[in-house]
C-alpha cells in the first residue's frame, strides 16, 4: 500500500493548485512544503512587490485628476503595515489551512526524489501510486562578480520584505523584478539608481514600452545608468547599512553607491538538491516537460511552474498546474491540443503585466518574436489617445501595439504601456487563444468613453 496516490513537491501557487486538482479528482494527495506553503509568490514576489506598488499608483493616478485633494507624499509605515497585512506577516497559518481544507495532506520539510515514485521528506521517504509533480519553483540567480558573495545584498525578498524604507537603493539589472522594486521604494522616497546593460529597461517587452517605463522611473527621481555592465562590488566593511556603504563599480570606469543593492539579474530553476540528476538532468537547469506537465523520458513524474522554465509567471504557473492535475487524474495519454490537460496557451498567449507606473501589459509575441518565427505580419502602432484616456487623467500617455498574422488575419501579440492598462490586456489574451480575426474583432465594440476605445483605433489604423 502505497502513502499517496500523488505527492507534490513544493506548496507555491503551482503546487497548491496541482494538489488541489489531484485531490478535487478523488486523488490521495500530499504536499510537501520546506518553507511556507503560498511559496515565493505570496510572501517574497507578486503579492508583497504589487502590495508596495499600488499606493504610488493609487497617488499618481489622483493626481492627474484635478480636483482630487491628495497629500504630497505617501505614508511608508501605512504601506508598510499593509504590505505586512498582504504577507500575513510571512505567516502561512491560513494558506495550510486551505491545503487542509482542499484535502491535501501537508508535510513539512524538503522533498528528493529517491527512486520510482518515492520522495525522501527529512528521513521519511513517501511512496506514490501514480505520479509525483515538482513545483518547487524558481531562486534568484547571482551572477559572479568579484566582491558579490562577501557583500550583504539584497535579493527579491528583502526588497519585498524590507521593513524600512532605505535611504538610498541600487539595483543591478532592469528586468520586471528591477523596475517595480526601483518604483516602488523610490515612491516610498528611497534614492534609486537602476543599472541597465542594454539601452533600456524591460530587454524582452517592446521598445516604446522600456521607453515609457524610463520615462516614467525617470519623473519618480529614478537615475537610470544604461548600458553599463557591473563589474565589481565593495563594501565600507562587508555590511551594508548606511548611506554609500555597497558600491557597484561599472564599466565605463564610474561606479554608484547606496545603502544597499538590489541584484535582481533574473531566476534559475530550483532543481538543486532535488535528485534530478538520477534522471539524466543537472541540478539548476529547469525540467524539460510536454504540454502536460509530464518531464522527458520519466512517465511517473510531472513539473510546473518556474521549475520548468517555460512562463516565470503566477497565473500561467497555475494553468500549467491544473493541467498536471488533469492530466493525472485522467491518464489521458495523448490529449488534444486545448484540452484540459494541455497547456497550449504556453506557445502562443502568455499575458503579463509589468505593474509600474505606466504598466505595460502584454500577451502573445513581441515584434521581434514574431520576426524570428517567420510569420508574415502588420504592426500597427497607435498613441493611446481617446476619449477614456483622456477623461481618465488628464496628459495621459500610452502606447499601443497590435502585430497581426497577414495570412489568418488573427492576432499574435498586443502590447499597451500607459496608466491602468492592465485591465485591457484580457480582452487581446481571448482574441488571441480564440483565434479571433480582426473582421470580426470589429464587431466587439468598446464602451464609451473608456481607455478600451483604442481597440477601435487600433483596427481602422489595421484598415478596417
Ligand atoms: C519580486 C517578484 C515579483 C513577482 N511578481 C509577479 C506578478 O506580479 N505576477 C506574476 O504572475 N508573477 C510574478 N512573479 C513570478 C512568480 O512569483 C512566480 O512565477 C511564481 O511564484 C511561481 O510559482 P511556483 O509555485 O512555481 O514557485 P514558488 O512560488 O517559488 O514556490 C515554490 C515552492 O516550493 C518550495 N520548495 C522548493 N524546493 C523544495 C523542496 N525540495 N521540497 C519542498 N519544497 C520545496 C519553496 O519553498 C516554495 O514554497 C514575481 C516574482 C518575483 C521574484
Ligand atoms: N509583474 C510580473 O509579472 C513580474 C514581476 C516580477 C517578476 N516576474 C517574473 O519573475 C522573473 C524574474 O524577474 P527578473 O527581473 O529577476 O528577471 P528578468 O529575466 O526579467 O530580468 C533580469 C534582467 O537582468 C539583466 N541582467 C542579467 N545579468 C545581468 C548582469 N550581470 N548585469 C546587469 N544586468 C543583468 C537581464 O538583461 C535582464 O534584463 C521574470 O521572468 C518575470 O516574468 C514577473
Amino acid at each position: 500500500m502505497t502513502d499517496f496516490d500523488v505527492i507534490v513537491i513544493g506548496g507555491g501557487p503551482v503546487g497548491e493548485n496541482a494538489a488541489a486538482r489531484t485531490a478535487a479528482g478523488g486523488l490521495r494527495t500530499a504536499l510537501v512544503e520546506a518553507e511556507k506553503v503560498g511559496g515565493e509568490c505570496s510572501y517574497w514576489a507578486c503579492m508583497p512587490s504589487k502590495a508596495l506598488l499600488r499606493p504610488g499608483h493609487a497617488l499618481a493616478a489622483a493626481r492627474r485628476v484635478p480636483g482630487v485633494p491628495v497629500g504630497e507624499r505617501l505614508d511608508p509605515a501605512a504601506v508598510l503595515k499593509r504590505r505586512n497585512e498582504f504577507t500575513s506577516n510571512w505567516d502561512d497559518s491560513g494558506q495550510v489551512g486551505w491545503a487542509v481544507g482542499a484535502g491535501l495532506e501537508v508535510v513539512r520539510g524538503r522533498g528528493r526524489l529517491v527512486g520510482e515514485r518515492q520522495v525522501d521528506v527529512g528521513g521519511r521517504v513517501l511512496t506514490a501510486s501514480r505520479a509525483v509533480v515538482v513545483c518547487t519553483g524558481s531562486v534568484p540567480r547571482i551572477p559572479s562578480l568579484p566582491g558579490l558573495s562577501e557583500a550583504s545584498y539584497w535579493t527579491s525578498r528583502e526588497a519585498t520584505s524590507a521593513q524600512e524604507v532605505p535611504s538610498s537603493l541600487v539595483v543591478l539589472g532592469g528586468g520586471v523584478v528591477g523596475v517595480e522594486m526601483a518604483q516602488a521604494w523610490a515612491r516610498l522616497g528611497s534614492k534609486v539608481t537602476l543599472v541597465v546593460s542594454g539601452e533600456r529597461p524591460l530587454p524582452k517587452a517592446e521598445p516604446f514600452a522600456g521607453d515609457l517605463v524610463a520615462d516614467g522611473l525617470r519623473e519618480d527621481g529614478v537615475t537610470l545608468r544604461t548600458g553599463v555592465r557591473a563589474t565589481g562590488v565593495s563594501t565600507a566593511d562587508g555590511v551594508s547599512t548606511a548611506d554609500g556603504e555597497v558600491t557597484l563599480e561599472l564599466s565605463d570606469g564610474s561606479s554608484v553607491s547606496g545603502a544597499h543593492l538590489l541584484v535582481a539579474t533574473g531566476r534559475q530553476p530550483a532543481t538543486f538538491d532535488l535528485g534530478v540528476e538520477q534522471y539524466g538532468f543537472t541540478a539548476g537547469d529547469a525540467l524539460p516537460v510536454d504540454d502536460t506537465g509530464r518531464v522527458s523520458g520519466v512517465d511517473w513524474l510531472y513539473a510546473a511552474g518556474d521549475v520548468t522554465g517555460r512562463a516565470l509567471l503566477t497565473h500561467q504557473g497555475k494553468y500549467a498546474a491544473r493541467a498536471v492535475g488533469t492530466a493525472i487524474v485522467t491518464g489521458a495519454e495523448s490529449p488534444a491540443p486545448w484540452t484540459a490537460a494541455v497547456a497550449t496557451a504556453d506557445h502562443t498567449a502568455v499575458p503579463q503585466v509589468v505593474f509600474t507606473d505606466p504598466e505595460v501589459a502584454s500577451v502573445g509575441w513581441t515584434e521581434a518574436e514574431a520576426r524570428k518565427k517567420g510569420v508574415e505580419i502588420r504592426v500597427v502602432d497607435l498613441d493611446i489617445a481617446v476619449a477614456g484616456s483622456s477623461l481618465h487623467a488628464d496628459g495621459y500617455r500610452g502606447k499601443a501595439r497590435m502585430i497581426v498574422n497577414e495570412k489568418t488575419r488573427t492576432l499574435v501579440g498586443v502590447t499597451f504601456a500607459g496608466p491602468d492598462t492592465a485591465e485591457l490586456i484580457h480582452a487581446a489574451t481571448i482574441a488571441i487563444v480564440g483565434e479571433v480575426t480582426v473582421d470580426r474583432l470589429w464587431h466587439a465594440v468598446p464602451a464609451y468613453p473608456t481607455i478600451s476605445e483604442v481597440w477601435l483605433r487600433l483596427l481602422e489604423a489595421y484598415g478596417l
